[in-house]
């Protein structure tokens, strides 16, 4: 019986992936699913295999991606048309943009990704995806808002922003949250096809979810090409020639990155959608891509309605190029103290740059002396540049090491990854250098490099 039902899924059962036990799907079972508020909830699923080693029963999907998504999938055909996954599958089907809804994921708010069948069966294993989802809860920022410790609120020229509902530190989580829409940004579409498809991807999310996509600001204003103005995504030869401009679409806006299987994607997250930019801004985000989830963190004391930034742009650019890039890519004409010191903060930026070039060069002829790297540090200090220590902690951290100064080039290696965990998350690239150093300095290559040399 179980075969037979194994044979009939849409997509088969692959070997290796059935756990101890598998029931059928029926009518009577389904109460009980929904009882143990499992992820992969939904009128397609068929199969599900039980799996009770951790905290009693549980119940996982026996296929993942074909039993993860709360809707049918449904793809693009050649014609930009919609049409039901099967059918998508055929010939060239695996490179066509499909969407998969998870309408339990994150309290109900639901996550819907807009990508090509191989991938999304990756998504459908990470455990974002996999673990239980918790109580269903109500949509945007109403009741997000009241236990949140930020608000939002309309700020003269900037729209909609995030400000602190109290005294904050360094170091301070001021929200962790999930994505409502994925998007592969590597395919390109029509301006049709792109409407259809990401406007499908919203709707399944329900009426909330939807409306507060919708309430996201939009640069371009044009009905017409809604749904990609709030993405800021989706170029192609019958777009008009100046929404073609990739520096329009290439904003960005209200979109992040996740990285799955290696590939770029772009991630509507509702709340952080609503932090405005800082050239030297006062917290600062990462994308954990295996959890999906998105933390922002204060890199400095934010006072009680102070109001919350991130950075849109490079900190090592000067003012006219980042106010080029910010004015191009996201419509404004910033502000900040870094641009309205500009004359000042560009000597610093420059002399910035020259010393983490001279730092960065391990072979060449003019010694560098350490109190370059604690320059370095000042600099940055003096700018609030707080959101990026890792750079200049780190530069001192491998300087002091170079020199065989055991002690200070453990301190700031401690501090370096401190720093980066803030900027890239626990899985920061440099981590594992700065636990080797914050270990062993002198296992480390740089150890009295520029002293023997
Ligand atoms: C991700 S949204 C931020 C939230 C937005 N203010 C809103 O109302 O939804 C980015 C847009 O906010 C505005 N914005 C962000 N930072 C700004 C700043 N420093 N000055 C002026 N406008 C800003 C720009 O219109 C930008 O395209």
């Amino acid at each position: 019986e179980l075969e037979e039902d194994v044979g009939r899924g849409w997509d088969g059962v692959r070997e290796g992936t059935v756990p101890a036990v598998v029931y059928c799907l029926n009518e009577a079972l389904r109460p009980l699913v929904e009882a143990t508020k499992m992820c992969a909830l939904g009128g397609d699923v068929d199969l599900i295999a039980l799996d009770g080693y951790e905290q009693g029963v549980k119940f996982m999907a026996i296929d993942s991606w074909s039993s993860a998504w709360s809707h049918r999938p449904v793809c693009l055909d050649d014609g930009g048309e919609i049409v039901n996954e099967e059918v998508g599958l055929e010939g060239e089907g695996e490179e066509r943009l499909c969407v998969y809804t998870k309408a339990g994921f994150n309290r109900g708010r639901g996550v819907s990704i807009v990508t090509t069948p191989s991938v999304a069966q990756k998504f459908s294993s990470l455990p974002a995806c996999r673990a239980p989802m918790a109580e269903k809860g109500k949509g945007e920022n109403g009741d997000v808002e009241d236990s949140a410790i930020w608000y939002t609120k309309s700020l003269p020229g900037k729209g909609i922003g995030m400000l602190a509902k109290k005294n904050l530190e360094r170091g301070d989580l001021i929200l962790e949250s999930n994505p409502v829409l994925i998007v592969n940004s590597a395919k390109t579409l029509g301006r049709k096809a792109g409407e259809e498809i990401l406007g499908r991807a919203v709707e399944q999310l329900g009426v909330e979810t939807r409306n507060a996509y919708l309430r996201l600001s939009r640069g371009l204003g044009d009905e017409n090409v809604k749904m990609q103005d709030i993405l800021k995504w989706v170029i192609s030869s019958d777009i008009p020639r100046t929404y073609a401009d990739s520096s329009v679409w290439f904003g960005r806006s209200n979109t992040f990155e996740v990285r799955v299987g290696w590939l770029m994607h772009l991630a509507i997250f509702l709340e952080p959608a609503r932090l405005n930019h800082d050239c030297a801004p006062n917290a600062q985000y990462y994308v954990d891509s295996e959890t999906l989830t998105l933390y922002v963190q204060a890199v400095r004391p934010i006072a009680e309605d102070e109001e919350i930034t991130i950075s849109y742009t490079s900190p090592f650019q000067k003012a006219a190029a980042r106010q080029e890039h910010l004015h191009q890519a996201f419509h404004f004409t910033c502000s900040c103290n870094l641009c309205t010191t500009s004359q000042e903060s560009d000597k610093s930026l420059t002399e910035i740059n020259e010393i983490q070039e001279r730092l960065g060069d391990w072979d060449s002829d003019t010694p560098v002396q350490p109190d370059e790297a604690q320059r370095l540090i000042e600099l940055y200090q003096k700018l609030n540049l707080h959101a990026f220590l890792d750079m200049p902690f780190g530069f001192a951290s491998l300087m002091y090491n170079s020199f065989g100064k055991e002690k200070k080039a453990v301190r700031y290696a401690r501090m370096a990854a401190e720093a980066a965990e803030k900027r890239y998350g626990p899985s920061a690239a440099d981590f594992g250098m700065w636990q080797r150093i914050i270990g062993f300095p002198k296992g480390h290559w740089s150890w009295r490099y520029r002293v023997d040399r």
